[in-house]
Parts: structure tokens; sequence; C-alpha cells
């Protein structure tokens, strides 16, 4: 799947892997947008973040690599159905089209779990449901991707944050789901999970005061972290790997130090 002219959705994008992301389908082309307004075919960027100051510093710094005319910063929460649906719905008026949705934004707080289940899985399925209006090939779409970044949270256990990995075990579910769903009925949308080891960021600089009454495990999740860090460019590189390559649908791609490795699961039928 070539880049140049695609319309990309980012959640999350103003910092960490979202940032990552952001930039690196730029560079490959990409119209990396959630509302915007485009004149011609110059690619435009808007990113959606609820850190306003870290989306206008990255607005800023986009301005600088791509001209000021490809970055718009848009301050919106995925937990807000009005302010998502309204970013779709002007990403829309705007391109007519979205071809790519990274649903990455995510938050690890096991005291705060509701929040954790509200951004990590309850937002995941609006915006893909959202997207899926404008980009189902049974409705008048064009198809495209779906990639949703999920964790190896999301592939195995990590007693430290069990709401944590029950969300990511979600979204890695709702992805292969999805997936199978859209193959059956036509959507013409693949879904693809990420599924990345730590990786350093502010969501992992913090976790270790994130973990509520399971904190004395933290100790163990440390160790688990001696195994490797990835920086930010290599969980982007396994994304776009998954929106290119058209072959890639019901992926989970798990990241971690030693490299990649596509993961096999026990099949129902
Ligand atoms: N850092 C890590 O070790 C790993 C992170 N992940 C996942 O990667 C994704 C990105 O995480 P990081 O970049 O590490 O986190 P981060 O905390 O560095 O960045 C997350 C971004 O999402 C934004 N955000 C948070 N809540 C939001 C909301 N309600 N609406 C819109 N934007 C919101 C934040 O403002 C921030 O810009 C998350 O889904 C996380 O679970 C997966 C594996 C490893
Ligand atoms: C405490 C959470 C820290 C950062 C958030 C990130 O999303 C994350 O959860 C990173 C997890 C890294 C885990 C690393 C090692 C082992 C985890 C075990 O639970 C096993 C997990 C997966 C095994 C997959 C497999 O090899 O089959």
């Amino acid at each position: 799947m070539a880049l140049s002219g695609q319309t990309a959705v980012v959640t999350g994008a103003a910092r960490g892997i979202g940032r990552a992301v952001t930039e690196l389908l730029l560079q490959h082309g990409a119209t990396v947008t959630v509302t915007l307004h485009n004149a011609g075919h110059v690619v435009e960027v808007a990113l959606l973040d609820v850190d306003e100051s870290a989306g206008l510093s990255l607005k800023a710094s986009l301005d600088q690599q791509h001209g000021a005319q490809r970055t718009l910063f848009l301050l919106c929460s995925v937990e807000s159905e009005e302010q998502t649906k309204a970013a779709f719905q002007k990403t829309v008026e705007t391109f007519g089209r979205v071809d790519i949705l990274c649903n990455n934004a995510g938050v690890l707080n096991e005291a705060a779990w509701e929040r954790s289940v509200s951004v990590n899985l309850v937002a995941v399925i609006r915006l893909t449901y959202m997207a899926l209006e404008h980009m189902n090939k049974g409705t008048g779409g064009r198809g495209g991707v779906i990639v949703n970044i999920a964790s190896m949270a999301g592939l195995g256990p990590l007693p430290s944050c069990p709401v944590y990995t029950a969300t990511k075990h979600a979204v890695v579910g709702f992805t292969r789901a999805m997936a199978a769903a859209s193959t059956a009925l036509g959507y013409g949308i693949r879904f693809n999970a990420v599924c990345p080891t730590f990786v350093q960021t502010d969501l992992f600089s913090n976790i270790y005061d994130r973990m509520g009454m399971f904190s004395q495990l933290a100790a163990q999740t440390r160790k688990f972290a001696t195994t490797g860090v990835l920086n930010v460019s290599e969980v982007a590189a396994g994304l776009l790997e998954l929106v290119t390559d058209e072959t890639k649908n019901g992926e989970a791609l798990m990241l971690t130090g030693g490299g990649k490795k596509y993961m096999t699961f026990p099949t129902l039928s």
C-alpha cells in the first residue's frame, strides 16, 4: 500500500509512540490528520491529543520539517464521543477520505482503572466503528487499514497491572475478530495490532507509580524490563509494516529487543 496521498488518523499523536508514528507516516507521504484543513493536494497534518502544550510544540516542530500548512493541532480526547465524532466528520469533510486509523492513545493507571478501560479499550472500539462509517467499502468507503497499539501485555499477563493487561488483551482480541469480520463482510479494511515490549516514553517512566494496590509487584515488572526497552521509532517501523503490507490482516506483531514476531493463536474451528 503506497502511502502518498493517503489520509491517516492518529490518536495520542503529540507524544511518545503516537508522535513517532505521525512523523514516520508524514515522511512516507501520508496525510496524517484528524481534523484539518486541506488546500488542494497539499498535505496537512492535524494531531489529536489532550496534551495541548505537547501538541502545539509538536506542531511547531513539524512546521519546520514539512511547512506550516501541513500541521494543525486539535485539542481533543478519545474518551469524548462528541469530540472524536467531530474530528472524523471534519477529516472527511476536508479530505473526503480516511485510509488509515492508528488507535494509539493509551494510559496505564491501576488506581484509576476505569479510565484505563475508557481510553485503552472503549475508545479503540468507538473510533474503529466511527472509522468504519467512512472507510467501509460496503457503504461507499475506499477501505484501508486500522492498526491498534496493544502491548506485550496483550499477549501475556503483567500481575502488576491486571486491568492494563485486560485492556490490551481485549484490543488484541477485538483486532483479530474485526479482521475476520471485515473479510467475511467485505469491508475492504485490514485490522492489525502492534504488541511492543517496554518502550522509552512518559508512560513507561511512570509505571511504577501507577500500579495501585499491586505496587508490591513492581520488582517483577522491573525484571521484565531488563529484557530490553525499545525506542519509539522501532514501534513506528513495526506499525508501518502492518500499514503498507497488504497481506497483513488479523496480525498481532510482537516487538521486543530481540526483534519482531508475528504471533500465532489457537484456532477455534
Ligand atoms: N511505553 C510502553 O512501554 C508501551 C506503550 N504501549 C502502548 O502504546 C500507546 C502509546 O503509549 P506511549 O507513547 O508509551 O504513552 P505516552 O503517555 O508517552 O503518550 C500517550 C499520548 O496519548 C495521549 N493521550 C492520553 N489520553 C488521551 C486521550 N484520552 N485522548 C487523546 N490523547 C490521549 C497523551 O497525551 C500522550 O500524548 C499506548 O496505547 C500504550 O498502552 C504499548 C507497549 C509498550
Ligand atoms: C508495566 C507495563 C509497562 C509498560 C507498558 C507496556 O504496554 C507493557 O505492558 C510492556 C510489557 C512488557 C512485557 C515484557 C515481558 C513479559 C511479559 C509477560 O507477561 C509475557 C508476555 C508476553 C509473552 C508473549 C510470548 O512470548 O508468547
